[in-house]
């Protein structure tokens, strides 16, 4: 499982877009309106299946929110940064 990261460790590594709430990081991609929204949503849910590694995402006209967190640590990991970075690259 693993390990959670230090409040320095998670802002060194959070990637730029992101911020961090609690226990979890959090990211909203802004779109054109609610398709583009939804189609990034069903991307993302396929990058996080083959991760296996699955955030919360919330979807409204032009943008989506996604919050991540590793349920099993009970807090922010690695997995939870790897995940970002995937997204990220999902987006752009
Ligand atoms: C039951 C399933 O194995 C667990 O939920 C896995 C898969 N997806 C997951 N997703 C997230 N965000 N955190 C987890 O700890 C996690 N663990």
């Amino acid at each position: 499982m693993a390990d959670l990261l230090s409040d320095d460790e998670i802002s060194d590594q959070l990637p730029a877009a992101w911020d961090r709430e609690g226990d979890e990081i959090v990211r909203v991609y802004e779109f054109d309106d609610y398709l583009g929204a939804s189609g990034f949503l069903a991307a993302a849910a396929g990058v996080a299946e083959d991760a296996w590694h699955h955030p919360e995402m919330t979807v409204r006209w032009g943008e989506c929110e996604v919050r991540l967190t590793t349920h099993d640590a009970g807090g922010i990991t690695g997995n939870d940064i790897d995940m970002a970075e995937r997204l990220d690259n999902v987006y752009e």
